[in-house]
């Protein structure tokens, strides 16, 4: 079998891409390219979906788990591909993608993919890119794709593409995340925005006791979203109501998670939406 210098067959490999829950996300100002600066700390989570590239003798890709809506050209996965291809010499592979991180959920999942995807490509093809080269590439995919590469608790700011590292461990607290049976898509999310700058940053802000960060620490897509989708806004209510210290949204929705002492009981969630455990 054909093995890189490592002794990591060339053939095939196996990543398992997390997603990404926002502790607060404010919307500063819209940017002449159309897009927002933001601020928002991104925190990786155990949901994930697994990735698997085999070298082929041309390129596909096919998937299973959840229906993934779009086109398999417009696959951030495929996109990835491209990208890379431009650059280097590649083979052609074989994608399969089985997708677990539930879509349009505001947990990052495409985003996870395709920087997966990069940092696959550039292992199994000994590629030698950087940190800073596989996130310029992560950049050109998506906002908050960059920030799958390194995957470690930041403070996102501009685009929501550039970090500063910060120290946040909650792996003493149990974090649940119910997703309703909606999907929203932050395009249409970032419709209902009015930005506006912030009084005091995140970046000092979750450097506060989490018992602080109900009274302080916001998401700026709640108030427009709820008022379309009340069924988000119970949710919410619902895991403050199950003992949560902190509750919200994630991103632009529709997930929301609760941080909690213990794991809570949110069987009365479980009929109308999926609910995650301990990610
Ligand atoms: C806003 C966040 C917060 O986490 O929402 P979620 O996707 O996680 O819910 C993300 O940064 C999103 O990242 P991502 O989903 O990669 O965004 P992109 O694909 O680049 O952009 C989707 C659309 O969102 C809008 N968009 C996105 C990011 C940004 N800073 N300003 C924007 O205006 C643009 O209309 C863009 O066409
Ligand atoms: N690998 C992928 N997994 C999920 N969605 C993808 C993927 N590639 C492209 N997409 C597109 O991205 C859209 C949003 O996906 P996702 O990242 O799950 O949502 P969110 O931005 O809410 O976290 C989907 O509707 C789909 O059309």
């Amino acid at each position: 079998m054909c093995k890189n210098t490592r002794g990591v067959s060339l053939f095939s490999m196996i990543l398992f891409p997390n997603a990404k829950i926002n502790i607060g996300l404010n919307i500063t100002e819209r940017r002449p390219d159309g897009y927002h600066n933001l601020e928002t700390i991104f925190y990786p989570i155990n949901i994930k979906d697994a990735l698997e590239v085999v070298v082929s003798d041309k390129l596909s890709f096919e998937s299973s788990g959840l229906d993934i809506p779009g086109r398999v050209e417009d696959n951030l996965c495929i996109k990835g591909y491209h990208l890379l291809k431009n650059d280097h010499d590649l083979p052609p592979v074989s994608i399969h993608l089985h997708k677990n991180i539930p879509i349009g959920a505001g947990l990052g999942g495409g985003s996870a993919d395709a920087a997966y995807f990069i940092r696959l490509m550039n292992q199994q093809f000994e590629l030698g890119l950087s940190v800073e080269e596989m996130t310029g590439y992560a950049r050109k995919l998506g906002a908050d794709c960059a920030f799958f590469i390194e995957n470690k608790p930041v403070f996102a700011f501009e685009k929501g593409d550039e970090f500063e590292s910060i120290k946040l461990d909650l792996s003493n607290y149990k974090i649940a995340l119910v997703m309703p049976d909606v999907h929203i898509s932050t395009a249409e999310a970032f419709r209902g925005i009015k930005p506006s700058p912030v009084k005091e940053s995140l970046f000092d802000l979750i450097t506060e006791p989490i018992t602080e960060w109900k009274k302080n620490i916001k998401n700026d897509f709640e108030a427009s979203i709820f008022k379309n989708h009340v069924e988000i806004r119970g949710v919410k209510a619902a895991l403050y109501e199950a003992g949560a210290i902190y509750a919200s949204m994630s991103g632009s929705g529709a997930s929301v998670f609760g941080i909690f002492e213990q794991t809570p009981d949110l069987q009365h969630l479980e009929a109308e939406n999926e609910v995650f455990y301990d990610v």
